[in-house]
């Protein structure tokens, strides 16, 4: 088996479903053989941020390995943005660069997309993934794919590898198989131990969970811990989407000072508050009213457990999870779903103009009448106002926080999953990724996608009212969209966009656009709260 054979055997034994990519004359001959060999769909799109951004989502979504290949240099600094992104989201993409063969780079002569130096792009690339090989040996070649793409899924983050062009032919020994890294079980059972004292000595347990416990495939295991230990479950803002569905007692996703008050209150007045997989971000906490001490919490994040002031290494989260299920009894009265407040419905069709909650309440109407979809959103108000939209599948920068994902991560959604994806994206962030529309029609997809269009960077606004430079021109995304190859319709009335989201939800083949109108400054309570919260948290700048 060649390089390459042996390395696309390797990722879709650890799940890997496709490879997006943009090739390149450094990477053509890896193409050529993904191409030829067939064994993963090999799915190209515009601009190499979307290809990140598209491998970002399929790995959320499915809780596996996403796959992103570029060419050397131009492609692959490209890309670094979105990888930085899936890194601090804890996303596992896998990143395969194409690169000079090993003679070409002793000839002495500077080689076209070389930035700094040979090496400056594996240096750069070593700050952003948390395993690196560059193949250039046959020998070692399989136990370092191994070792690089188990780090992928052990430690669910980017990992990188690069491969010289004169490599992607060579015969290769078989990669080894995949290989969880051991870890010592009376220690997760001490600590499991711990956890459940804990839990049963309080008066008000919470669970808490966020992006591990997608990530290693967990929800299920976590709905039925917080079932047996009949204690409320809630998700952060970063874990919006988790336990749709689950039969589990969620009470809703904690906003601080920016959410639901008696949910904040559940929270923050917790005295043995678990934090499963949650990542300690601003977005995630930067709105705590100050009233949730993070020492007085059990944090299981990053393969182990800090408890005030222990802190317990080697603890993965799908080992500890399958510890505290074994000891699980009920502790408490169930407060979570007649906590959880029902999405906001009935979106008023009548002649007003749309407002953010307008949106919300015409998707959960059409989640009514057609059954819910897996959301893609991007940065900005809108993913503000999926808050009010009725739990389901949500992929979104909600801690990186980088614009231009909406649109690529619904692509690679739907190519992943198989399921029509709904892309919520603001005006803004379309101008830098929408086009990849443009792609939907040759991938065989249909994405609904409801653009915000406010002629602003709205969110920036909110924070800053005098700036002018946040006005954005009209560029009209509902007329570009038939030359796309979808189609689109611009709606201004609320009785206008109740009209297009149940024609585009009506009609499949070819992506559907609703270009929704809110007028400037017309922002989500959420996002008003947020903001609010925000500024009085931080103090008079
Ligand atoms: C790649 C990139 N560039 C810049 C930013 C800064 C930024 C925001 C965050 C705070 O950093 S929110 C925002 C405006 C978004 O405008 P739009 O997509 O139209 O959405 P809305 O009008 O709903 O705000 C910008 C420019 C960013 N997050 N990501
Ligand atoms: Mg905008």
């Amino acid at each position: 088996m060649n390089l390459v054979e042996a390395l696309l055997q390797a990722l879709e034994e650890r799940g890997a479903g496709e490879i997006f990519g943009i090739p390149g004359d450094f990477a053509l001959p890896f193409f050529r053989i993904v191409e030829e060999s067939g064994r993963l769909p090999l799915f190209t799109l515009s601009h190499e941020p979307a290809v990140g951004f598209a491998a970002d989502a399929a790995a959320r979504l499915r809780g596996t390995l996403g796959v992103a290949a570029v060419t050397y240099g131009a492609g692959a600094f490209n890309l670094v943005n979105a990888v930085a992104g899936a890194y601090a989201e804890k996303s596992p993409v896998v990143v395969i660069s194409g690169a000079p063969g090993t003679r070409e780079g002793r000839s002495g002569l500077l080689l076209h997309h070389q930035g700094k130096t040979l090496d400056t792009q594996y240096r750069v690339f070593a700050e952003i993934t948390c395993a690196q090989a560059r193949l250039d040996d046959a020998a070692s070649a399989p136990a370092e794919i191994a070792r690089v793409l188990d780090a992928a899924a052990a430690q669910s983050r980017p990992v990188y590898l690069e491969i010289p062009r004169d490599m992607v032919g060579v015969e290769i020994g078989s990669v080894p198989p995949p290989r969880r890294p051991p870890c010592d079980a009376e220690a997760v059972a001490a600590c499991a131990d711990a956890i459940m004292a804990r839990l049963a000595s309080a008066t008000q347990p919470v669970l808490m969970v966020d992006v591990e416990v997608r990530r290693f495939g967990l929800e299920a295991r976590v709905a039925e811990l917080a079932r047996r230990l009949a204690v409320p479950v809630v998700t952060s803002f970063m874990g919006r989407g988790l336990l749709a569905g689950a039969d589990a007692p969620l009470a809703g996703t904690y906003l601080g000072v920016a959410g639901d008050p008696a949910l904040a209150d559940l929270v923050e007045g917790s005295d043995a508050l678990v934090l499963l997989g949650v990542i300690l971000c601003d977005t995630n906490f930067g709105v705590s009213a100050g009233r949730l001490d993070l020492r007085r919490t059990v944090q299981a994040l990053d393969g182990q457990v800090a408890m005030g002031f222990h802190v317990w290494p080697g603890i993965p989260l799908p080992e500890l999870v399958d510890a505290l299920l074994q000891r699980a009894r009920p502790l408490g009265a169930t407060r979570g779903p007649a906590m959880r407040p029902a999405a906001p419905r009935g979106l008023v069709a009548d002649e007003a103009p749309i407002g953010p909650m307008d949106i919300a309440r015409g998707i959960n109407d059409l989640f009514d009448r057609h059954g819910p979809m897996p959301i893609a959103a991007d940065t900005g108000d809108c993913l503000f106002t999926a808050m009010d939209i009725e739990h389901t599948d949500l992929v979104a920068p909600g801690y990186y926080a980088g614009m231009g994902f909406g649109v690529p991560a619904g692509i690679g959604a739907q190519l992943a999953t198989g399921r029509r994806t709904l892309i919520l994206v603001g005006d803004g962030a379309f101008q830098m990724t929408g086009w990849e529309l443009g792609n939907c029609r040759r991938l065989g997809i249909d994405p609904l996608v409801i653009v915000f269009n406010n002629r602003s960077w709205e969110m920036l606004r909110a924070f800053q009212p005098q700036s002018r430079f946040n006005d954005l021109d009209d560029w009209r995304f509902a007329e570009a969209a038939a030359a796309l190859g979808g189609s689109g319709r611009r709606v201004a009335t609320r009785r206008e966009l109740a009209e297009a989201l149940e024609e585009a939800a009506a009609a499949r083949g070819g992506f559907r656009l609703v270009e929704a109108m809110i007028p400037r400054g017309v922002v989500s309570a959420t996002l008003e709260r947020f903001v609010e919260g925000v500024q009085r948290l931080q103090g008079p700048r």
